[in-house]
């Protein structure tokens, strides 16, 4: 196992308190694909996860990964495309969806927390019926027209229940459990869901201490581009009708107000890029990012 490093040690002198708080909690990690970046950052991000798991916090995390299944797509010269953040997916889309997902970056990822020392095991949200999902419906409303139109995204989809089951069995076994966010209908239908609704469905499901919402901004920023520390959930209802608050942060502020609202204790937005950040926030006074709380 590799040695601690002098960040992690200094962190780990001043956890003492925190450790207490979270000793044998879950804390669910949503990692992005935009926070992967390159090798190394993963490797940091395992030695992170596989850390929390020695000190007696049982994390569960859950990928993205558009930016690779964009790269993917490129190099099979396929167009992709995006409504509400959410990429429109036909049935050929869906095999590559979930060949990148739950392939390579589902692999990856639970390589570089199991090669810091710790047991990780890759699913899907389809393994052990991990994720029963339905397609997903969204509407939007024609400004002038006020008619509302029912789109269409192909097959993408929004959990409908989360069997914990498999979870708990791997959690018990001191096995970190990496998540793809694909999911499966009560037909036998697989579908795409967005990794901030999945980690937030799992952590709701799990009873989570924290969901951590690992990005590559900041946090919350406000107009003027200063990270917000803290949020209510009116403050972010408040954000988002304001405009302020807008695009691919949308989703993750609405995960993270209905994984508080559904008992998750704390959820925080953060940058996935920044050395330790998992620990930071875990285990000092000062945090990181945004934190929303009820
Ligand atoms: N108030 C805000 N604070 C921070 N980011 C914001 C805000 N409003 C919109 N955004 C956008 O949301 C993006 C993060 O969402 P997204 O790109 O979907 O992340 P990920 O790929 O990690 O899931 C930011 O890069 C930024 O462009
Ligand atoms: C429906 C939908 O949009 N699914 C996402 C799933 C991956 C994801 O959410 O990855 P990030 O967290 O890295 O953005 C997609 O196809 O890109």
């Amino acid at each position: 196992m590799p040695e601690p490093t002098p960040d992690q040690m200094e962190i780990v002198a001043g956890a003492l308190p925190f450790l207490k708080r979270y000793d044998d909690q879950i804390v669910v990690v949503k990692y992005g694909g935009h926070a992967m970046g390159e090798e190394g950052t993963a490797l940091r991000f395992g030695r992170d996860v596989a850390f929390l798991e020695q000190v007696g916090v049982n994390p569960v995390v859950v990928h993205g990964g558009g930016p690779q299944i964009n790269a993917m797509l490129k190099r099979l010269d396929v167009k992709s495309t995006f409504v509400q953040g959410l990429r429109v997916t036909d049935a050929a889309m869906l095999d590559v969806v979930e060949m990148v997902l739950a392939g390579p970056v589902n692999k990856q990822v639970a390589e570089a927390i199991t090669r810091a020392g710790a047991i990780a095991v890759g699913i899907s949200g389809k393994d052990g019926g991990l994720i029963r999902a339905r397609k997903l419906t969204r509407t939007v409303r024609d400004p002038d027209s006020r008619i509302e139109q029912v789109l269409d995204l192909g097959f993408v989809g929004e959990p409908e229940s989360v069997d914990t089951r498999v979870l708990r069995l791997l959690i018990g076994a001191d096995i970190v459990p990496v998540v793809a966010p694909v999911g499966v209908g009560a037909d036998g239908q697989t579908y795409n869901i967005n990794a901030d609704t999945v980690a937030g469905a799992i952590a709701g499901a799990l009873g989570a201490e924290r969901l951590l919402m690992m990005t590559d901004v900041a946090g919350v920023l406000d107009r003027g581009g200063k990270l917000v520390p803290e949020m209510t959930v009116a403050e972010v209802q408040a954000g988002i009708e304001a405009g302020w608050i807008s695009g691919g942060m949308i989703p993750k502020v609405e995960t993270c107000v209905s994984a508080v609202r559904g008992g998750v204790k704390g959820a925080v937005i953060m940058d996935g890029r920044v050395p330790h950040a998992v620990l930071r926030e875990l285990f000092t006074n000062r945090g990181a990012g945004t934190l929303i709380r009820a």
